[in-house]
Parts: structure tokens; C-alpha cells; sequence
């Protein structure tokens, strides 16, 4: 090894450091400039965020690689929109759900996560202007919709503003070292679901399966319970201090969970952006297939479509679309106007920049 060579790197390194710092802290400068202009309205823009993270990867030289240079710059703007007000979240808590992951990884460390009991207080405390946005889970790859935040968004006045996709890993979490002597697992219902293949293989039939409110939850009770197990990841597991007896029990490899972001904006178009609406369809033959005629004709791309009991009487259903492009888009507002007219019952649940990270 040539020290001198060394430190020559060393030496540059630490002036370009200073080049960083103070082009941070000049950024800040802007932001906050910023801030002063909105005036007290609206701060976060996910439309210009995603704007932003989007041009640094076109930008990018290498060698570092696209994610890494969008999640820092993910950060950065954290920081930045901290300086023009800090950010409170509403999640599924307690501390080390992967909602809460989630939540950091759209608004990055300099938001404040805020932990609620249930996924209608965190609806609840972003409806009332307690906090400012809520995260919550919508769709898991191996076990479909996530039913209460659908049905929480057909009567919530709240508008999605963007998504969040996180590759799911569950771990077999416990208070000691070995399996001996465990009676009990505790996980989520949707965990249980995404783990059940590995947990027939290997643990005995008499381990009794408890289904709770959350993945932090089953790991905060493992670790006042030695006879007990839990399924969570790896940010529970580090938060209530277990041994990871297995890692990586998920059935399905490419395990992922997506995420709404929802408060009280409606944001602008990006150029890749996806629009949500809800829809109710009348219960009589080729009455869906009419419905979304409008959107076939004008070329909208659908990538998903999810029914739920309306709730309002036996066998009705509502429709969950997500689509491609925005409500300010020609052929989306096309699409929509030709729905609307072919249903009592339409609702822009909001348009949102298609997940960059
Ligand atoms: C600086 C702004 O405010 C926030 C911070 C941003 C940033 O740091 O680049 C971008 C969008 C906003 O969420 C802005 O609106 O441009």
C-alpha cells in the first residue's frame, strides 16, 4: 500500500467535502427561500420531488449507481424540506412496521413517523390536520388488497399523493437462541399468509398460530413472551432487541408490499404519474366490461383492478381501478368523464408520480 498515494485521495476527498457541504447547505439556502414563498401553504410537492429524483438518474455518471445516488438525494431533500417545516407522518405502529419503513423511505429521516393504534387513527389524525400525511398499505404481491385502507378511502376526503413499493423480507424472530420450547407465533394476519408454506415445513402442527394487530406488535410481544416466536423484519426485530432464529421465510422471493401516501393535496402531472379511482358497478350481466369501455378506448392502461363489497347491500361490489397517466392528462380525462357518465358512483381517489425509489 503507497501511503502517499493515499493520502493524496484522502486529501481530495476532503475538499471536495467541502464543496458538498457548503453546495448543501446553498441548496438549503434555496429551499428554505422557498419555503418563504409558499407563504405558509402547501410545502411538500411530490410532483417536483419525484421531478427531481428522476433528473439526478438521468443526470447520474456513475459509478455510483442510480438508487444509491436517489436515495441520497432522497435525503438531501428531507433535510432541505425539514428547514421549511418539518413533516409529520401517521402510520401503522408501533415502532418497526414496515409502514414505518415505508414512510422513510418516501419522505426520507427528516420527517417525523408518528405510531397509531389502528390504520383508521392514522386516517383520523391526517383528516383532523393533526399530522400531515398518512402511509398506509394497500397491496402485498402474494396476498392481494389490503381491505381496510380500501374501504377507509371510499368515504376519506383524504387524496393519495404518491406510492411506496418495499421488497418485503420476514424473519422468525425470538427472545433466546433455538426453537426449543416455542408454543406460540405471533404475526400479522398478512405475514402468517406470506409465511405459511415455511411455517408448515418447520415448525411443529402444535405451535399455535396468533394472528395481531401488526408485525411490531407481534415482535414487541415475543419479547416479553420466552415460549413465543414472531414474523416480523428486520427493523422489529432490531427495536425489540431478538435473535433471528430464520431469515427470510417469505413463500414468494419477490415478496412486496405497496404503500399509498395520502393527505389534503392534489398534486400535479409528472409525465409518469398514476391515477386511482373507486367505482361502483350496477349487479347486472357486462355491467363492469360496459363501465370500462371508456378506458380501453382512449388507451389509459390499467394496472389494477380490485373489487370489495360495497357495503351497501348483498352481492354489490365497488371497483378499484389504478391506471396509468393523470386526471389532468387528455385521454385520463377522457376516460373519466366516459365513466362517470356510465356509473352513479365515481371517485378520483387522486394522481400521484409513479414511485421513483
Ligand atoms: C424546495 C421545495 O420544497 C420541497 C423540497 C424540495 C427539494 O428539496 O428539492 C422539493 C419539493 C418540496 O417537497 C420546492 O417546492 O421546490
Amino acid at each position: 500500500m503507497s501511503e502517499e498515494l493515499l493520502k493524496q485521495h484522502r486529501d481530495a476527498i476532503d475538499a471536495i467535502d467541502v464543496e458538498i457541504l457548503n453546495l448543501l447547505n446553498s441548496r438549503a439556502n434555496h429551499a428554505r427561500e422557498i419555503g418563504e414563498i409558499k407563504g405558509g401553504g402547501i410545502i411538500y410537492r411530490p410532483e417536483r420531488e419525484a421531478q427531481v429524483l428522476r433528473r439526478i438518474q438521468q443526470l447520474n455518471p456513475g459509478p455510483l449507481p442510480n438508487e444509491s445516488v436517489a436515495r441520497l438525494f432522497r435525503e438531501v431533500m428531507s433535510e432541505c424540506l425539514a428547514l421549511e417545516k418539518p413533516l409529520s407522518i401517521a402510520y401503522l405502529g408501533p415502532e418497526g412496521t414496515f409502514t414505518q419503513l415505508a414512510a422513510t423511505k418516501h419522505f426520507g429521516h427528516a420527517a417525523h413517523t408518528v405510531a397509531c393504534a389502528s390504520v383508521d387513527e392514522a386516517f383520523r389524525l391526517v383528516e383532523s390536520r393533526a399530522l400531515d400525511y398518512v402511509v398506509a398499505p394497500v397491496e402485498n404481491s402474494t396476498e392481494g388488497a389490503v381491505g381496510r385502507t380500501l374501504d377507509l378511502m371510499v368515504s376519506s376526503p383524504l387524496r393519495i399523493c404518491g406510492e411506496v413499493v418495499l421488497r418485503i423480507h420476514h424473519h422468525l424472530l425470538r427472545k433466546q437462541e433455538g426453537v426449543a420450547g416455542i408454543t406460540r407465533v405471533y404475526a400479522h394476519a398478512q405475514a402468517l399468509a406470506q409465511c405459511h408454506e415455511w411455517l408448515n415445513k418447520n415448525l411443529p402442527d402444535s405451535v399455535e398460530r396468533v394472528s395481531v394487530a401488526s408485525n411490531a406488535e407481534a415482535a414487541r410481544l415475543a419479547s416479553e413472551d420466552g415460549q413465543a416466536a414472531a414474523i416480523a423484519g428486520q427493523a422489529a426485530a432490531e427495536r425489540y432487541g431478538l435473535v433471528k432464529l430464520a431469515e427470510n421465510i417469505e413463500d414468494e422471493p419477490n415478496n412486496t408490499t405497496r404503500f399509498l401516501v395520502l393527505g389534503h393535496q392534489q398534486v400535479g402531472a409528472t409525465g409518469q404519474d398514476k391515477t386511482s379511482i373507486v367505482v361502483a358497478a350496477p349487479n347486472r350481466p357486462g355491467a363492469v366490461h360496459q363501465l370500462l369501455a371508456p378506458v380501453a378506448d382512449n388507451g389509459v392502461s390499467m394496472t389494477k383492478f380490485e373489487s370489495r363489497p360495497s357495503r351497501a347491500g348483498l352481492w354489490d361490489y365497488v371497483f378499484f381501478i389504478d391506471m396509468e397517466g393523470h386526471h389532468d392528462d387528455a385521454n385520463v380525462a377522457t376516460a373519466l368523464a366516459g365513466l362517470a357518465e356510465r356509473t352513479s358512483f365515481v371517485k378520483v381517489l387522486g394522481s400521484y408520480p409513479q414511485a421513483v425509489l
